[in-house]
């Protein structure tokens, strides 16, 4: 029972520490790296607050430094999904049937024990599971994930207030229900923040959740429930499902009483989760709703106009920042070829100053990418330009997988805007760039806003403020972000809601209103307080 208009407490972005050299909290930080570098733990499937050991287990291991273990991880199979989503279903009531305050409090308290004395755990599992760089740890696993909590508690009670007019003689409400059902969260390796969002936004709003994480960041991730669970969570809101993708998606899927699914990454496994949703559409007791925020090939275009030290950063940080494993990295550029000489010549200058190796080394500026898979793949397209005839590698283009997966950052250069990586997500520290002839400038921007099935974000170098608005107008459906004279990634809560479209994903732009949205199912009540006493209307007479 609440008696009062409760008001969250007004978020603000959470400063991002700087962990200098000398610093108290970079000592702090260090000591937790080494504390966890030093311990493999193990994890287990979370069902309704029990913790499920199966014996059938996978390691999670360093990316920099793939022989060290740092976690054993239970697979959950078909028998702990069942009593998952049994354990989601009963918990759902009691859930429910808290006031909004309560269940936001789980979410603000989350975020005061990550903003405190969980920050240096969750950001050191994230760098060492993950190979972020202490900055990039701290932007995502701290930073963004306390903002996700923060501001969703602010947009969830702006969903609420939203109530229609009443006309005399009756009241009309509408209450904002959670989804009949349980909520499937799939979450990625590359974002600590963007895992323990997707379970825990739907929750917010009365939802209880199945949760997959990646194998690859199952450490952080586990990390994450825990501090919730110590922020008052209770026992079934969130049951943690770690294993082989296709075995949990298939059972979970199948489920009559999956409301809604919540995912993040890569565009073919969306497609392929959506195709299993649309071939039991009739077995669902409602329609789910489908959420999945997915791949990108984005870009960068320069008009001749372009200031091009600020090009040559946003091309560099954009597209090298945690070793391009970020869904916005800038990964084809257009640059016309009056420029292209000097801003090649001015990254290869300054690419050969980054270095990259074990994140606990913080003069580090690139760990290793996350895996054996993504290492083979990065391997081949760098192998494939080296033999080509109309591309070629101009920035780096070495790897080596004998201690960690590192690949070191490459630029590629391509004759033709067609070239397999000015079109194919690789995921990983590889630009391709399109040098464009000045005169072909139309060519070119018709290639970079329709020759990519991607629209997630983009950028555009220019001083000439006409063309300027003549790019943004143009590339208006060809980015979910659009960046102006800025890199195309590092997305702020509140301030750039995230997310694509085209085969970027569903856009429904994680951390704010419009995401939570997707999580309720409202209910119109209409209460008459004078009913009609006659059937009878004046005008039968
Ligand atoms: N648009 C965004 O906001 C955004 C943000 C982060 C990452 N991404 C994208 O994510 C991708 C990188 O992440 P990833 O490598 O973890 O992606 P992925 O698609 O390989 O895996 C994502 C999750 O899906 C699970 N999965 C895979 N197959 C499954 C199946 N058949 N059934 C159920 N679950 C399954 C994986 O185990 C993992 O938990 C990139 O494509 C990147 O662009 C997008
Ligand atoms: N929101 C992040 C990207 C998340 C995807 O990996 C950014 O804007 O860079």
């Amino acid at each position: 029972m609440t008696h009062g208009e409760f008001r969250v407490p007004v978020p603000v972005n959470e400063p991002v520490r700087a962990y200098a050299p000398g610093s108290k909290e970079r000592a702090s930080i260090e000591a937790e790296l080494d504390r966890q570098a030093s311990e493999v733990v193990e994890i287990p499937v979370l069902v309704g607050g029990e913790e499920v050991r199966t014996g059938d287990t996978f390691d999670v291991v360093m990316p920099h430094d793939h022989g060290h273990v740092l976690a054993k991880v239970h697979k959950a199979g078909p028998t702990e999904v069942a009593r998952a989503i049994e354990a989601a279903q009963t918990a759902k009531y009691a859930w429910q049937a808290l006031p909004f305050e309560a269940r936001a409090g789980v979410l603000l308290k989350s975020a005061e024990l990550l903003a405190g004395p969980w920050r240096d755990r969750i950001n050191a599992s994230t760098m060492l599971c993950q190979s972020k760089t202490v900055h990039q740890a701290e932007i995502d696993a701290a930073c963004e994930l306390i903002d996700f909590w923060r501001f969703n508690c602010q947009y969830a009670e702006a969903i609420h207030a939203e109530q229609p007019i009443s006309s005399p003689g009756c009241w009309n409400r509408v209450e904002h229900r959670p989804l009949d059902g349980f909520v499937f969260a799939i979450t990625p390796f590359n974002f600590t923040s963007i895992a323990a969002n997707l379970p825990s936004a739907p929750a917010l709003m009365g939802n209880t959740t199945l949760w997959k994480p990646s194998e690859t960041a199952t450490l952080s991730n586990w990390y994450t429930l825990q501090l919730m669970r110590e922020a008052g969570l209770p026992d079934g809101v969130i049951n943690f499902l770690p294993g082989d993708g296709p075995t949990i998606g298939g059972a979970v899927l199948a489920d009559p009483r999956l409301s809604g699914l919540h995912f993040t990454g890569s565009t073919p496994t969306f497609r392929h989760l959506w195709r299993q949703i649309g071939e039991n559409l009739a077995n669902y007791k409602a329609y789910p709703r489908i959420v999945g925020e997915t791949g990108g090939k984005d870009f960068v275009f320069a008009h001749a106009s372009a200031d091009v030290e600020s090009l040559v950063v946003a091309l560099l940080r954009g597209a090298f920042e945690y070793q391009g494993q970020k869904c916005s990295a800038a990964s084809r550029a257009y640059v016309p070829k009056s420029l292209w000489p000097t801003v090649k010549a001015r990254l290869a200058e300054e690419t050969a100053k980054l270095r990259m190796g074990d994140p606990r080394d913080f003069r580090n500026f690139l760990g290793a990418v996350i895996d054996a898979r993504a290492f083979a793949k990065h391997k081949d397209a760098i192998d494939a330009a080296r033999s080509a005839k109309d591309a070629r590698i101009v920035i780096g283009g070495e790897y080596d997988d004998s201690r960690g997966y590192f690949v070191s950052p490459t630029v590629i250069e391509a004759d033709s805007p067609d070239y397999d990586t000015m079109l194919r997500e690789l995921f990983g520290p590889i630009l391709t760039v399109h040098p464009y002839a000045d005169d072909s400038f139309e060519v070119a921007l018709e290639h970079c806003c329709n020759g990519s099935e991607f629209a997630l974000t983009g950028a555009i170098f220019a001083r000439d403020r006409a063309i300027v608005s003549g790019l943004t107008e143009r590339l208006r459906y060809a980015a979910g972000n659009f960046y102006v004279n800025d890199k195309p990634t590092g997305a702020v809560v509140g301030q750039q809601p995230f997310g694509g479209t085209r085969a970027s994903g569903t856009n429904d732009k994680a951390g704010s209103r419009l995401n939570l949205e997707r999580w309720v199912s409202q209910r119109t009540i209409k209460e008459t307080f004078d009913p009609p006493k006659d059937w009878r209307y004046p005008f039968l007479g």
